[in-house]
């Protein structure tokens, strides 16, 4: 074979990738190792084009940067010559507008081919996670029947969520004693008690209409050690009989709950790292992106059930560009970890404190109305302004600039929510930075 020919067959190849990668079903683009676009088939144009701020599509890492900042630190770090970055990385495009649509969601996975060469194949992910949620409730399902005996405590509450009666499975799973548990709210199981009485009536009121309620994470043993459980609240309705001032008994409905609480720290050790991968943020450890459209979909699904004050904070550093162009970029990553660390100190257990662009982060507060959480933003303002960041021997002090938006009937969405709190914040930064502004109507008018 002559080298001429030889260079044909690799042309002919190379026209036959074209032909594969412009028809593929998934968007394909191939970038350089510093997401520098060279090539992209018509299916990943249009997944981006509606994440272009500019219009353009020319760099992958700065198109996603608004919904997944993660990658481009992802790829930096990856030092071997090739391999997978990250496999089916979920980034979350918009939130559901309730009755309306489902969220949308973008599917990345990432591979080096070459030390300067990366593929992203890009999949739209919007109807897979409709099915993988009822996936998941059938499996919470099944596993509360299928069970072995052992790893369960299971007991009735009455209407409020107060624990009933006693048996054994509730000493073995929790190792409360009788006398501490019953009568007791459900909280018991909690750290601090920290679940308000707001969030154990969502938990029932779930339940009543989705017909179960289902909820992951630590929970308390009564010898002060904690356990990661799943726990579901079924409604059970019961007739009773009624008797009372010598009156013939009536048979009254009573409703009751039945909360199965299940230790699976054990099981979801390996699950539970893959499934943190995925909710929380590569650079800072916090919830990502994509937790926050969760928790929000669930926090507005409650709101649209029983209106209570529902914030929301965007929290965005200062002249960022600025650290990073004196400081280089590992130091702007200290920084941003400084803030994230600093925000998860700051809010309570019930709030969402998520990274959800480069240096822009937020917090989805449930029972804060709007002055709660200006107050909240102020006193965190000032806490980063009077912090500095400690970087090689020298001192990096920064500010935040905060926006926020306040649940009310004329949100449409949580995009609509983020909208608000992003315009409020922009306002933030026009008059002067370092400084909170509450979205305020279409007038926009500054808070004095
Ligand atoms: N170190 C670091 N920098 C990042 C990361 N993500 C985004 N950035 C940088 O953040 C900077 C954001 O700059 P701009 O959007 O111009 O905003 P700014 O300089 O903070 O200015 P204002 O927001 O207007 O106060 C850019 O330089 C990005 O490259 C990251 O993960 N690490």
């Amino acid at each position: 074979m002559s080298a001429h020919s030889g260079t044909q067959d690799l042309a002919v190849e190379h026209e036959a990738l074209l032909q594969f990668l412009y028809l593929a079903p998934v968007g394909l683009v191939q970038t350089s190792a510093a997401g520098e676009v060279e090539l992209m088939n018509p299916l990943s144009a249009q997944l981006l084009m509606p994440l272009s701020k500019d219009g353009g599509l020319a760099n992958l890492f700065k198109v996603l940067e608004s919904v997944a900042p993660e990658l481009r630190g992802m790829a930096e770090d990856f030092i071997s010559p090739q391999g997978a970055i990250c496999e089916g990385f979920r980034a979350q495009l918009t939130g559901g507008i309730r009755g309306k649509e489902e969220p949308k969601m973008l599917g990345i996975s990432l591979i080096k081919l070459a030390p300067d060469r990366l593929m992203a194949v890009l999949t739209d992910m919007t109807q897979v996670i409709a099915q993988e949620r009822q996936l998941k409730y059938n499996t919470a399902w099944l596993n509360a029947i299928t069970a072995g005996v052992t790893d369960y405590a299971l007991m009735s509450l009455d209407h409020d969520g107060r624990i009933q009666e006693w048996n054994p499975s509730i000493g073995r799973v929790t190792k409360f004693t009788a006398k501490e548990v019953v009568g007791k709210y459900f909280s018991v199981f909690y750290k601090d008690q920290g679940i308000s009485i707001d969030r154990m009536t969502d938990y029932l009121r779930e339940a009543d209409e989705d017909g179960w309620s289902l909820s992951e994470g630590w929970r308390m043993k009564g010898d002060g050690s904690r356990f990661w459980s799943s726990s579901m609240i079924v409604p059970i309705e019961e007739m009773v009989a009624e008797t009372g001032g010598g009156a013939p008994s009536v048979l009254q409905e009573e409703k009751r709950y039945a909360l199965i609480i299940r230790d699976i720290t054990a099981r979801t050790r390996d699950a539970g790292a893959r499934l943190n991968a995925m909710s929380t943020d590569y650079l800072t450890g916090i919830a990502n992106r994509r937790t926050l459209f969760e928790s929000a979909e669930l926090e507005l699904k409650r709101w649209h059930r029983h209106p209570r004050p529902l914030s929301l904070m965007i929290i965005d550093a200062d002249f960022f560009k600025k650290v990073n162009d004196t400081y280089g970029h590992a130091a702007g990553d200290l920084v941003l970890c400084d803030l994230a660390s600093a925000l998860g100190e700051s809010m309570r257990e019930i709030d969402t404190v998520s990274r959800i662009g480069g240096e822009e982060f937020a917090a989805l507060l449930p029972s804060t109305d709007s002055e709660g959480a200006f107050q909240l933003a102020e006193r965190f303002r000032k806490r980063v302004e009077a912090a500095c960041v400690t970087f090689e021997g020298g001192e990096i002090k920064y500010t935040i600039s905060i926006g926020i938006s306040v649940m009310d009937e004329s949100v449409r969405g949580f995009d609509d929510l983020l909208a608000r709190a992003d315009t409020a914040l922009y306002i933030a930064k026009e008059t002067g930075r370092n400084k909170v502004e509450i979205w305020n109507g279409l007038k926009r008018a500054l808070r004095t």
